[in-house]
């Protein structure tokens, strides 16, 4: 692994816009590329990210890349951040152009639509044999970018690699833990996409905060449960990308997820709702891949089933909340906390 890494990231939209300048601003060269090359010409000539995050400066550090080859050229990390939809896609394209030391990192929240693999899994399958991690936690891009203090977590079976991106991230308002539980992270910042619209929903009827905070608590459970079915460290989905982040979501008006929710709530047909929010909504599809997963593992979890079939207008945000509420009575942990459930 070099010591002086050259950065290239992947995806020019809110995301990879706010890591790429964190990794620029510790003077990390670092290269940016979109598939809008106008968009970045703009970025180039204004030193703004005009439509994701028109606020921040962008460092003069930071340079932009719109040709694939040129921007992955020397590159000895390249960052993934563009929407889960395009994550096999954007590998498939890497793969002949990547540099031979170059490591992989992402932070995109999601699966393969269609298949529910975790994003980890593709990287194994179409990029062996090369240092992985994942980027998670609670962290809206438009905060990060405003220097607001902000703490995430890398997960990576390599801790050498998992400390160089936290390094290379780590700021004075920006704290990058690391751990190994790369499954863990991944799950839980998929799946608080999908319980943000959840209680999203919740307060878009208006019913109340208790009706919130027993969503988010009854949501935390599905994760655990999904979680420790799939073999992740319950410890991990209690941190920053499980609960931290499910909070945040949950709770904070800038999550996507959670305003697609309120809109659903509201009455919004659910195209409109994402064409307002003018941004990429995963829990859109990631919400069918929670439950094909549980449905893998014979578990039962009524908020993401009533999430993806709300979503899909099976049912109407009535009726999923009033078929929430008409389960049986149970225990609330009927085999243990952390037991087999
Ligand atoms: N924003 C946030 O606060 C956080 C986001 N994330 C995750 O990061 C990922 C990216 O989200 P975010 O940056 O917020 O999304 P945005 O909606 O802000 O931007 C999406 C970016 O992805 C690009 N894009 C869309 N489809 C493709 C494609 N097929 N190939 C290449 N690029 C594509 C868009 O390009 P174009 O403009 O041309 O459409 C745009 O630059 C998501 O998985 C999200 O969950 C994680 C943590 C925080
Ligand atoms: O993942 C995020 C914050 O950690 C961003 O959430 P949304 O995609 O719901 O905006």
């Amino acid at each position: 692994m070099s010591d002086q890494p050259i950065l290239a990231v992947l995806g020019a939209g809110s995301w990879g816009t706010a890591l790429a300048t964190l990794a620029a601003r510790n003077g990390v060269p670092t290269r940016l590329w979109g598939r809008n090359a106008a968009a970045l010409a703009a970025m180039a000539a204004t030193r703004r990210n005009q439509r994701y995050l028109p606020d921040l400066e962008l460092p003069a550090g930071l340079a932009f890349e719109p040709d694939l080859a040129n921007a992955l050229h020397g590159a000895t990390i390249v960052l993934i951040v563009v929407p889960s939809h395009a994550f096999a896609e954007m590998l498939d394209e890497i793969v002949p152009l990547l540099d031979p030391a170059a490591n992989i990192a992402w932070a995109t929240k999601g699966f393969e639509p269609g298949t529910g693999r975790f994003l980890h899994e593709l990287v194994a399958e179409k990029l062996p044999g090369r240092a992985a991690a994942v980027i998670t936690g609670p962290s809206f891009a438009r905060e990060v970018a405003g220097g607001m203090p902000s703490a995430v977590t890398v997960h990576s079976e390599d801790e050498a690699f998992a400390q160089q991106i936290a390094t290379l991230l780590h700021a004075p308002n920006f704290r990058a833990y690391t751990g190994k539980d790369v499954l863990g992270a991944e799950l839980g910042g998929a799946m608080k996409n999908v319980l943000a619209v959840a209680t999203g929903v919740a307060d878009g009827m208006q019913l109340g905060l208790n009706a919130r905070a027993g969503l988010i608590t009854r949501g935390m459970n599905e994760m655990l449960r999904l979680g420790v079915a799939l073999g992740a460290r319950p410890e991990t989905l209690m941190g920053l990308s499980g609960l931290g982040d499910l909070v945040l979501t949950c709770t904070g008006d800038l999550s996507r997820n959670r305003r697609l929710g309120i809109a659903l709530g509201q009455g919004i047909g659910i195209h409109e709702a994402v064409a307002q929010i003018g941004q990429v909504v995963e829990s859109v599809v990631t919400a069918d891949e929670v439950v094909r997963l549980a449905d893998k593992h014979d578990l039962d979890l009524p908020i993401s089933k009533g999430v993806r079939a709300v979503l899909h207008g099976e049912v109407t945000p009535v009726e999923g909340l009033k078929a929430l509420m008409a389960r049986e009575q149970k225990p609330e942990y009927p085999k243990g906390l952390f037991g087999p459930y």
